[in-house]
């Protein structure tokens, strides 16, 4: 058996968990140089953030693991060292699967609050979760060297938050590297080291799994017990693929193979498998030979959220969308897609998310990487329809809405917890509430700080919430949520009728109490944007069979009477009642010329389409 590189007594897995763009980046690029890990003429901003989206919107979308050497000067003057592992998880909520897995391959945890914003809800979000993990908290205030940096403020907040002294709160600049190999010994000191059986057969948690065009599937693991060698067969225990390791190593910060991986640590392996899906998050790696009896923990496929229709402008790329689709895949196992028409839109894929930041990165990617041009449908949530019949229908897609007669239609819900200064929370319940929003509490953090809980239909939150919050707080505030069930609700499927065709791309389900507006909202933006035909076109809006909503384009009148001087009144009036059988004809038989523009601009002017959803 290979021996440890590292013995578990000297080795810390910790993670840095905080609100966007309170630093946690730039304070890990700082941990890696004063390490030495990172050399000062290789530095750059963001080290960890690979992706260029990554690095763009400064956030960071897929977690990676780094090993830092650090040694602690004990009393009598010996220097121990100590193998650091610092694990990176993305921030957001949208990928919560991978945030809980990655805090589950931690002991401790740096809860990095800014020292000039003080707590927000994916701080709170992410310290819930750390807490579900039972990791050991070390709150830190970071940016003390901005100008409006209130260190003392922010400290009470975080130690009453956390509980403990507000003396406790470490105080660092991510920036200047002020206070930061202080924490890098807090850490050895207070974060337990792992524990684990070194003689039990192998069990290794898959927290992480990336695709490299050179290298194929990376997975990062943390192990529990046991040990990983190279050349040995491994099994995921969820499906029992068996595979060779190839190799097996740490990122210090590039990859370094190594002899093996013992107990507690944190690194990577490489077995040739083309495809992350093969390596899931959340599964557990055992050794072939002598197989564990018991996985980790509960294994959860991540399952998509939100769905939208995504159409190529251009006809002729629907293969080259359906290639790039199939290659992000490779490397996002949360990404489900097939194909689906539209009478408006032509071929295109319903693709499903994990929420609407998901979406985004992914839209962008497609457009950014792979340079296609796309429209997108308004996001829905899924929806389960009960037939009074008793069949059940899950529905995806606003057309597969069921006809018959519905018994129950249930929608998901989230829990949110919105932080906001006191001062916007009247107008923040009032958005909450008009998009049927059930409070379940207030606390207020400190005077002018409060944290509001509700549970919200996700689909409401799907459809520009979060612009709407933080256009009425002037951008304070900050929200969070996480999935929590579902509820019975009264939806109707609104279709959108040109000429009594109906118009699938502009067909949604909402609240009943809500499709009156969703009605009039529609059909007046198609008025404006459809062009004049040689007849007149009604845009209405249904439910069913019956119409709640109606606009008329007009028709274009040519004059016919242009040519037509002096005064014969029965020419003339001969002349427009051939014009008026014309009409009547190109109405009987012609249907509505709609540029395909027409229906990009009025998807695209779609609040929920909105740029640069960053929470
Ligand atoms: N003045 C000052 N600015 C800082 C400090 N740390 C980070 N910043 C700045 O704050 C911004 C956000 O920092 P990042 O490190 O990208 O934040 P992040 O938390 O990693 O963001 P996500 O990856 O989006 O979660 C950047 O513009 C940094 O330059 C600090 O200690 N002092």
């Amino acid at each position: 058996m290979q021996p440890n590189a590292t013995a578990p007594e000297l080795i810390r897995n910790f993670c840095i968990i905080a609100h966007i763009d309170h630093g946690k980046s730039t304070l890990a690029d700082r941990m890696l140089q004063l390490t030495g890990v990172v050399q000062p003429r290789d530095m750059r901003a963001q080290y960890l953030d690979r992706m260029d989206i990554e690095r763009e919107r400064g956030i960071t979308i897929k977690s990676q693991a780094v090993r830092m050497p650090w040694a602690v000067t004990g009393e009598d003057g010996t220097e121990t060292p100590h193998a650091l592992h610092m694990i990176d998880t993305p921030g957001h909520v949208d990928f919560t699967y991978e945030v809980s897995r990655s805090l589950a391959a931690c002991e401790g945890a740096v809860l990095l609050v800014d020292a000039a914003q003080g707590i927000e809800a994916q701080t709170l979000a992410n310290l819930y979760l750390a807490m579900e993990n039972d990791l050991e908290i070390i709150p830190v205030l970071n940016k003390i060297d901005l100008p409006a940096a209130q260190p003392d403020k922010y400290a009470e907040e975080l130690a009453h938050l956390v509980g403990g002294d507000p003396s406790d709160v470490l105080k660092v600049s991510g920036k200047t590297g002020e206070g930061v190999e202080a924490l890098l010994d807090k850490i050895v000191a207070t974060v337990p080291a792992p524990t684990g059986d070194a003689d039990a057969p192998a069990r290794a948690m898959i927290f992480d799994s990336v695709y490299d065009t050179y290298r194929g599937v990376v997975t990062y693991v943390r192990v529990v017990d046991g040990d990983l060698n190279p050349r040995e067969r491994i099994v995921m225990m969820s499906t029992r693929a068996q595979h060779e390791l190839l190799e097996i190593g740490v990122h210090s910060p590039d990859a370094t193979p190594t002899k093996g991986l013992g107990v507690g640590e944190v690194g990577y392996l490489i077995t040739g498998v083309k495809d992350v899906r093969q390596s899931k998050v959340g599964d557990t790696v055992t050794n072939a030979h002598k197989p564990a009896d018991t996985a980790l923990a509960g294994y959860d496929d991540p399952k998509p959220m939100v769905f939208s229709g995504l159409y190529p402008i251009d006809g002729s790329d629907y293969p080259a969308l359906r290639e790039a689709l199939d290659k992000l895949k490779l490397n996002d196992a949360a990404l489900n897609y097939e194909p689906e028409t539209s009478v408006a839109l032509g071929f295109g894929f319903r693709v499903g998310f994990l929420g609407l930041l998901h979406l985004e990165i992914v839209r962008e990617r497609l457009e950014r990487e792979f340079n296609l041009d796309l429209i997108s449908t308004a996001p829905n949530v899924i929806y389960d329809v009960t037939m009074e019949d008793g069949e059940e229908v899950k529905v995806t897609n606003p057309s597969e809405f069921p006809t018959g007669k519905i018994g129950e239609v249930r929608e998901p819900v989230v829990r949110a917890t919105i932080l906001t200064p006191s001062e916007f929370v009247g107008t923040v319940m009032g958005l909450c509430t008009d998009r049927r929003g059930q409070m379940q509490g207030m606390d207020y953090l400190s005077e002018d700080r409060v944290e509001i809980r509700y549970t919200l239909p996700l689909a409401e939150i799907v459809f520009d919430f979060f612009d709407q919050l933080k256009s009425r707080t002037r951008g304070y505030a900050s929200l969070d949520y996480e999935p929590s069930g579902d509820q019975a609700a009264d939806l109707v499927k609104v279709d959108i009728l040109l000429q009594g065709d109906q118009v699938d791309a502009f067909s949604a389900i909402v609240h009943r109490d809500k499709a009156y507006d969703y009605g009039v909202l529609m059909t007046g933006k198609l008025k404006e944007i459809i062009p004049r035909q040689q007849f007149e076109v009604p845009v209405q809006a249904a439910i069913g069979a019956r119409v709640i909503a109606r606009e008329t384009v007009r028709a274009m009148r040519k004059d016919v009477l242009a040519k037509c001087y002096g005064g014969d009144i029965s020419r003339k009036r001969k002349l427009l009642e051939k014009q008026k059988e014309g009409k009547k004809r190109m109405k009987n038989i012609g249907s509505v010329e709609v540029p395909k523009d027409a229906f990009i601009a009025a998807l695209s002017s779609d609040p929920s389409s909105g740029k640069d959803k960053k929470k």
